[in-house]
């Protein structure tokens, strides 16, 4: 099984560029930078990650990101990721980058979304693999930096598929920036949001409702609300689901308890992702293998899940119409 994952085509729709910074890469670049790191080896810091709930990662998360600095460092960054998505059988990617956690220490904006954009295209030309970047406002900050940063991002809008709302959920309900996603819907930006990853089912009807979102990222807390499961199912709304990310912040407190297959068994169009790879413990690869292994998953089951991705991406028809051939080729080859 953990062959036909390696090789089965995927898509990964929920992923933090600033999450795949791996402690090695950490101290390179703090060396390079010149930058005093609060742990003394790599191995302190993955002792580090331990964590009892999301606010607990964050602090980490954003403690980490300060060593990059220049563009070439988002470059390495970026250009690593993509390595190793490739090297598991990603065709296609869709980015997620958080540019307040930079701009808020002096790193230009431009910086920022050079050195990301610049992998993506290396990317592609030289792996193939296609890749989206979606903006990211942080929650916890106010609607009107939300907006600013919008501003910001507008002259770059060619680079930019679509927006989402990340950081600490519970408190910051998508309510909160109902005009932000206003604007950014009037820009012509894809809509995503995390929504019941620890914050309540409210908050996927209110993605859902209030924002416009086209896809909501996690949304695990859905299956409290029959009824949102209902809608989920009848309007056909993909889930970001990060099995891994769930057992290390504790949103699930085993594997086995995951609600990602009963979801899918209900028709919830499901697709599994690796969140903040780096700090979670695998890549797309070991996300697959963990729920596959402990809740059972057969082929079948994996092969809709590749799908659910193909088709609630962001990609040009054309190319998802290559997507969906390869792996319809994949799974009729790799059939029991
Ligand atoms: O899983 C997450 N949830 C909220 N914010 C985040 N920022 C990075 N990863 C996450
Ligand atoms: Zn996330």
């Amino acid at each position: 099984m953990e062959a036909f994952i390696h090789g089965l085509p995927k898509a990964e729709l929920h992923l933090h560029i600033e999450g795949t910074l791996e402690p090695e890469l950490m101290f390179d670049l703090a060396k390079r930078n010149g930058i005093k790191l609060a742990y003394p080896s790599v191995e302190a810091v993955r002792q580090a990650y331990q964590f009892s709930n999301l606010q607990d990662f964050l602090d980490i998360y954003y403690a980490g990101a300060a060593v990059l600095q220049t563009e070439q460092d988002f470059y390495d960054l970026t250009w690593a990721y993509l390595q190793k998505a490739h090297s598991q059988t990603v065709r296609h990617t869709e980015i997620f980058f958080d540019p307040q956690t930079h701009t808020a220490r002096g790193i230009p904006f431009s910086t920022v979304i050079n050195g990301i954009h610049r992998a993506l295209q290396d990317a592609h030309q030289q792996m193939g693999i296609t890749s989206q970047l979606i903006l990211c406002f942080l929650r916890h900050l106010s609607a009107e930096e939300a907006m600013r940063t919008l501003e910001e991002a507008l002259p770059y809008n060619a680079w930019i598929a679509g927006v989402g709302l990340d950081s600490s959920e519970k408190g910051h309900p998508p309510s909160k920036f109902v005009d932000v996603f206003q604007r950014a819907r009037q820009e012509g930006w894809r809509i995503v949001a995390h929504a019941g990853e620890e914050g309540p089912a409210q908050y996927v009807w209110e993605a859902l409702d209030l924002l416009g979102v086209q896809r909501i990222d996690h949304g695990v807390r859905s299956t409290d609300d029959p009824r949102l499961i209902d809608r989920l199912v009848r309007e056909g709304v993909a889930l970001t689901v990060c099995p891994l990310s769930n057992i290390k912040l504790r949103v699930f407190d085993r594997m086995e308890h995951h609600n990602l297959k009963t979801m899918l068994e209900q028709g919830v169009r499901v697709t599994i992702n690796s969140d903040d790879p780096a700090y979670f413990g695998g890549y797309m690869d070991e996300n697959f293998t963990a729920a596959q292994q402990a809740l059972g998953l057969n082929k079948d089951q994996l092969g809709q899940i590749s799908r659910n991705a193909f088709e609630a991406s962001f990609v040009s028809e054309a190319r998802r119409k290559e997507l969906m051939f390869e792996l319809e080729r994949y799974l009729a080859k790799n059939a029991d």
